[in-house]
């Protein structure tokens, strides 16, 4: 039942004198239901995990791959959401717009993304929002129409890349309760990168980068 499972995972960026191992020899698997905090210090490669697991980095030595979803990238990627940072929506597409987006891009009809959209900001608290242009919201505003649009194709997995990292401490906690509804409300499993220990103490594992290495808690049952 594992989602995703890296075995041995390395990155590699660069090559010769130049080369930067960002993540070696990761293994370890997500299975439905997890909610795992992944720490480690800035450049630790929290970030190129997360992206591993995504399928947005191709490994350069070991494997990831996702035994329960699809072979094929394009219907993978309605399975896999990943949340960004920093600013992630089309600033001068609506707030309905950007959440449907996902859904269109993936190939889902128009008027089923429309719908989709709707359910995913009801969902999130940003039905209201629907009408405004993505570059006049809030910090916090961007970031739930964020976590709307990554749950529009109700995926099984959601990969968020610190996600509170650019809001004050407030608007943080409240960006992660809605992240954790939503979550909750489609079933999905949440891996969050986060410096932030109170971030990591509302998860229920907790997962460290050590420059470039995983510690993980030794689990039966996943590998
Ligand atoms: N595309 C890239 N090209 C070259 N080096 C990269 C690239 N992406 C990451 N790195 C390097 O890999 C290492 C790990 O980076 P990564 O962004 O994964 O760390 P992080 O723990 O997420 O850091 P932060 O908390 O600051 O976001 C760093 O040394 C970084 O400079």
């Amino acid at each position: 039942m594992t989602l995703v499972r890296c075995v041995d995972a390395s990155r590699t960026f660069g090559q010769g004198d130049q080369a930067v191992v960002a993540v070696h020899g990761c293994t370890c698997g997500v299975e439905p239901g997890a909610r795992i905090a992944i720490t480690g210090s800035s450049g630790s490669g929290k970030s190129t995990l997360l992206h591993l697991m995504a399928g947005l980095e191709a490994p350069t030595g070991g494997v990831v791959e996702w035994p329960e979803l699809s072979d094929r990238a394009v219907e993978r990627s309605r399975d896999i959401a990943v949340v960004f940072q920093g600013p992630s929506l089309l600033p001068a597409l609506t707030v309905e717009e950007n959440v449907a987006l996902a859904a269109v891009l993936t190939g889902t009809g128009e008027s089923e993304a429309d719908r989709r959209a709707a359910a995913a900001m009801e969902t999130v608290g940003v039905a209201a929002l629907a009408g405004q242009l993505a570059d006049t919201l809030s910090g916090g505003q961007a970031q739930r129409v964020a976590i709307a649009r990554a749950i529009t194709l109700r995926p099984r997995l959601v990969l968020a890349d610190e996600p509170t990292g650019q809001l004050d401490a407030e608007t943080g906690e409240h960006v992660l309760e809605v992240l954790l509804a939503a979550v909750h409300e489609t079933g999905a499993a949440l891996v969050v990168t986060t410096h932030d220990p109170v971030v990591a103490g509302r998860l229920g594992e907790h997962w460290r980068m050590d420059d470039g290495r995983l510690v993980v808690p030794a689990r039966e049952g996943v590998l």
